[in-house]
């Protein structure tokens, strides 16, 4: 987990929370070192540097005009003379010369040297080109990469892996084969790509070769484990994921190969690699994320085939991954029937290369046809519930009336003071967090010690207080979750927030951003006519962010004062209607006890864009666990209601039975899914 820190120094650094942990979940104790198993590790990471002042393309390249670097455009980067080169390392990964090694991302201005490996930020290079400090020591120190930590770990399980067609027995060959589905995968293939397989884990192993073959940097274990009537894949790396930034593939790319399909999977890449024979790369971390420290690999192709999946899931994450990658040279395959992984593509005998035909440009025109779009809408069609968005695990009522969680959305959440909005949004989120939803928190009100305290608690479904020998098992688990925080605390411009938010799309690929709570970013306006007007522009301001980044903002914001013995509906939340306009979701916390009985609150859809269920729900709050997710055995009720202004009664209905909508349309008796 990364926090966002602002200090002293001239950036705002992204490190992890409190340095690095190795987990081993997958990987057999026998073959981890012995104790310590645990190592703290400050600098395995790479410095991840959020500038103060954003930089642009335009920036970067009048900066190397003004001082006389040549560059060549590229794609995702802008390519110069490595100042960190020496003449005799001009090699590109691929082994062949070049004198302009230095990638510049063109949205962050980091750099990376290929020949020597030397990064860091723009203004690292800015010092360097300037001569200015320790900058040009520091770009050379940087260069020579620290021998990673788990470098002895990752020889000792790459030395007691067997290629595949070395395994003794050939029974457990071949079920190794069925278990990865590669029985139609050629042993020469696995050869080519060095796959490996691990006995004692039951696990493919695929290598992570540093650049220009100068030895191994990590390792994915890949373990099958049979579910249902499927195999569900279990990925563990080394070093762990936040770190582990391997192209699998890269070495077989040559510097003049110009086209290349990225997929998900290495399975998918060695099953496109055999049959076509084309140039394929897999994404260290599936959908999940394209760091754009890859970036500057993917330079030299004129174009890209994404090809990483068969869900809805898989072509969100491929329009996105298309936008860092420039999409004009971006392809997508749909997912389809006939249009599985490849790897199953290869299985059930497709013809893959009728597949990869007809993917699709991703570059759109402002204006399109519906002939352009009727795939996409047939797409949404034949999968609604994934069209519906991630479910929650812990809310089955929120998936009843919101369908799910959708990138690009704006959902405001408000509620009275205290009533514990920060402690449900964060359980809201962190449930989605759990399922893979890479998630940005702005928490101005509260520390991120605290907010991450309760969250911890809420991970654990208990007190930690009371069980600090599991805190680190706990801990662990936490930390690989793709949550990170921003840190900024009390006041913040909106402009720098957002910038914020940019980078983090950018850079983790967030696809959800918290914010607690809007009040903080409205100045210190005396008139109430200017504050509701600052109000106004920032609401406008998070929703053109959601939907220009298909990222959803979930957006806390107070409500008015009123009456306390009043339930608060959607013209409660401050300011003018302009929130709950913009709002595709608004979702209220009500603390007024709807039911006899101590410590009921309620959650309240009162708007529902994507399809108009708005309705209630009651939230038990437990104190050990800070949850308020309805416990499995427990019965809830749902009521539906009509609109908006239907308030929730105060009248309780007998006794247990749950609260009665005055304008309640349907009143269902519910158990929630376990
Ligand atoms: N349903 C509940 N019953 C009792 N205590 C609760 C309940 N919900 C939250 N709390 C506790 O109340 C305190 C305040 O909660 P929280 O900070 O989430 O409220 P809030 O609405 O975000 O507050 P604010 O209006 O100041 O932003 C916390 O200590 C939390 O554990």
């Amino acid at each position: 987990m990364w926090v966002l820190l602002r200090g002293g120094s001239p950036f705002r650094t992204l490190l992890p929370l409190r340095g690095e942990w190795m987990g081993r979940r997958g990987v057999p104790r026998s073959l981890v070192p012995g104790p310590p198993r645990r190592r703290y590790r400050k600098e395995a990471l790479p410095a991840l540097d959020v500038p103060v002042l954003p930089v642009t393309a335009t920036d970067i390249r009048q900066y190397l005009r003004t001082h006389g670097i040549p560059f060549q455009d590229g794609h995702s980067c802008l390519r110069a003379p490595s100042p960190f080169a020496g003449a005799s390392q001009h090699k590109d990964h691929a082994g062949g010369t070049t004198s302009f090694s230095l990638f510049i991302d063109k949205t962050t201005g980091r750099f990376l040297c290929m020949a020597s490996l030397a990064e860091g930020s723009w203004e690292d290079f800015q010092a360097s080109v300037e001569g200015r400090g320790d900058a040009t020591k520091e770009g050379v120190l940087l260069s020579k990469a620290p021998e990673p930590v788990d470098s002895e770990e990752v020889r000792r399980i790459w030395d007691r892996a067997v290629p595949l067609w070395e395994l003794p027995d050939p029974q457990e060959a071949q079920l190794a084969r069925v278990m990865f589905g590669l029985s139609k995968v050629t042993d020469d293939t696995l050869k080519r790509f060095s796959v490996r397989y691990l006995r004692p884990a039951r696990s493919l192993v695929f290598p992570w070769f540093s650049p220009g073959g100068l030895g191994l940097r990590g390792l994915k274990l890949v373990g099958a484990e049979g579910q249902g009537d499927g195999v569900h894949y279990v990925e563990t790396t080394i070093p762990r994921p936040g770190a582990f930034h391997n192209l699998f593939g890269l070495p077989l790319i040559n510097r003049r190969d110009v086209e290349v399909v990225l997929t998900s999977r290495e399975l998918d890449s060695l099953a496109l690699n055999q049959s076509m024979g084309l140039p394929t790369l897999a994404l260290p971390r599936g959908i999940a994320c394209l760091p754009p420290a890859l970036l500057p690999y993917l330079e030299q192709f004129r174009r890209i085939v994404l090809w990483l999946g068969d869900d809805l899931r898989s072509w969100e994450a491929a329009k996105l991954f298309a936008r860092k990658l420039n999409p004009k040279r971006c392809s997508l395959v749909r997912p389809g029937d006939q249009q599985p992984r490849p790897l199953e593509a290869l299985n059930q005998g497709l013809n893959l290369s009728r597949i990869l035909r007809s993917a699709l440009p991703a570059w759109h025109r402002s204006i399109v046809s519906f002939r352009q779009l009727r795939e996409e809408v047939l797409g949404e069609l034949s999968n609604v519930e994934q069209a519906a968005g991630v479910r929650w695990s812990r809310f089955p009522d929120l998936n009843r009336l919101l369908k799910g969680h959708r990138k690009g959305e704006l959902t405001v959440f408000t509620g009275p003071t205290g009533s514990g909005k920060t402690t449900f949004i964060s359980e809201y989120a962190l449930d989605l967090c759990t399922q893979g939803v890479n998630t940005l928190w702005g928490s101005f009100e509260i520390s991120n010690v605290r907010l991450a305290r309760v969250m911890l608690t809420q991970f654990a479904v208990g007190r930690l207080e009371e069980q600090l020998d599991k805190y680190d098992e706990w801990a662990d688990r936490f930390e690989d979750l793709p949550l990170y925080f921003m840190t900024f605390h009390g006041q913040q411009s909106i402009r720098t927030v957002i910038d914020t938010m940019q980078h983090a799309v950018y850079v983790y690929d967030i696809c959800h951003v918290v914010i607690d709570n809007l009040q903080f970013m409205m100045g210190h306006e005396q008139l109430s006519t200017d504050r509701i007007a600052a109000q106004d522009y920032i609401v406008g301001a998070f929703r053109k962010f959601a939907t220009d980044n298909s990222c959803h903002v979930t957006l806390v914001i107070h409500p008015r004062k009123e009456d306390d013995d009043k339930e608060l509906q959607t013209a409660s939340i401050f300011g003018s209607a302009k929130a709950s306009q913009e709002a595709d979701n608004v979702l209220i916390l009500q603390d007024r006890r709807l039911v006899t009985g101590p410590g009921k609150r309620y959650l309240q859809v009162s708007k529902n864009r994507f399809d108009g269920d708005v309705g209630v729900f009651p939230l038990e709050f437990n104190k050990s666990s800070l949850t308020f997710s309805i416990p499995p055995k427990s019965k809830a009720r749902l009521k539906k209601i009509k609109d908006d202004n239907g308030l929730v009664a105060k009248k309780p209905s007998s006794g247990k039975k749950g609260a009665v909508s005055q304008n309640s349309e349907t009143c269902l008796d519910q158990a929630p899914n376990a």
